[in-house]
């Protein structure tokens, strides 16, 4: 069952082209990782789904049904969790909760056991008395995640949830990301670490100038890129003329070096290794370290992208 669909969409900021025509699904039970390099067009597209944004042409649907401003039935089964932490200052951490979980749901017994069920999903038991300045910035993060899925909603946008977080709150917070999916909720998740997409996401959409330009599983965006496997090794010393002549061995793509470190892409290291090694011993050029691994995520980003991920 689709959860969202996207067909078509155009949006525009004045004269400038910020959505092209952008197609895309997210299917129930999914948690789909929106990835896209600064200003590629994600914000703007999660601001047309949720209907914070007029847009210029396409349509948009949400448990099949179009999305609008007025849409409240909707809007009550979506949980948006923004990057900007919007907690109110004077209320204590169970107050927050509460306040949020009150704009949709009325009987206060069920708003009881919501509100306790979410802070231990979070992980906020200790500080349900504290007041958001008392927090690190890690446990505002998981207050301001709380606020926005206590209703248990069946479809959360989370943007950017973990930026600047303790190690411990991060991985708190997708635990907690899994657990809501186990539970059935259905996720967006935006996001520059590629470990976390690693870690959490079934399915990529990679947006770059506003359109779509890859989407498949992990393995499926890996298949897609050329250089499927590679070699990191340290090498203290190498002349420029050296790395012109590694990079044509056989089934070598693409090599990089930044003073120590040299990164080959192959094809297939079984076809690059020896004569790697055996460039290597003929110009008497010293190396340690080496290690093989296969292309990661952020590999298939700079690929297909021509940009890093991270500013
Ligand atoms: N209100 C606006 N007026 C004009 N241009 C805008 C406006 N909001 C966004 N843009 C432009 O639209 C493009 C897409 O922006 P958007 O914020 O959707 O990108 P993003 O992928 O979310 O970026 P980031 O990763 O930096 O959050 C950018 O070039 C941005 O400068």
């Amino acid at each position: 069952m689709k959860m969202i669909e996207i067909d078509n969409l155009v949006k525009r900021y004045v004269d400038f082209l910020a959505i092209n025509h952008l197609n895309m699904n997210v299917e129930k039970g999914d948690i789909l990782g929106l990835l896209g390099p600064n200003g590629s067009g994600k914000s703007t597209t999660i601001n047309c789904i949720l209907s914070l944004l007029s847009y210029d042409r396409g349509e948009i649907k949400i448990f099949g049904e179009k999305m609008g401003p007025e849409k409240y039935g909707i809007k009550q089964k979506i949980g948006v969790v923004p990057q900007e932490i919007a907690v109110f200052d004077e209320l204590n951490v169970r107050d927050n909760i509460d306040y949020y979980c009150g704009l949709y749901i009325n009987d206060k017994t069920i708003r009881r056991q919501h509100v306790d069920e979410v802070i231990e999903l979070v992980g906020l038991e200790d500080f349900c008395k504290f007041l958001p300045k008392q927090l690190s910035g890690g446990l505002k993060r998981r207050l301001n995640i709380a606020c926005g899925i206590v209703h248990k909603p069946e479809l959360i946008f989370l943007d950017e949830p973990t930026v600047a977080v303790d190690p411990q709150s991060r991985n708190k917070i997708l635990e907690s990301i899994k657990e809501l999916n186990r539970q059935g909720a259905t996720i967006v998740y935006t996001t520059h670490y590629m470990e976390e997409v690693e870690i959490l996401c079934n399915r990529i959409v990679i947006i770059d100038q506003g359109q779509v330009i890859a989407e498949g599983s992990k393995e499926e965006l890996k298949n897609m890129v050329r250089s499927s496997e590679k070699v990191v090794v340290e090498v203290p010393e190498i002349q420029q003329h050296q790395l012109t002549e590694l990079s044509k061995l056989p089934g070598i793509l693409e090599i990089s070096y930044d003073e120590l470190h040299l990164v080959v892409y192959t094809e297939e290291l079984r076809i690059s290794m020896l004569p790697l090694l055996s460039y290597f011993e003929a110009q008497n050029i010293p190396y340690a370290n080496l290690i093989t691994e296969e292309a990661t995520l952020n590999d298939v980003f700079l690929e297909i992208t021509g940009k890093e991920l991270r500013d």
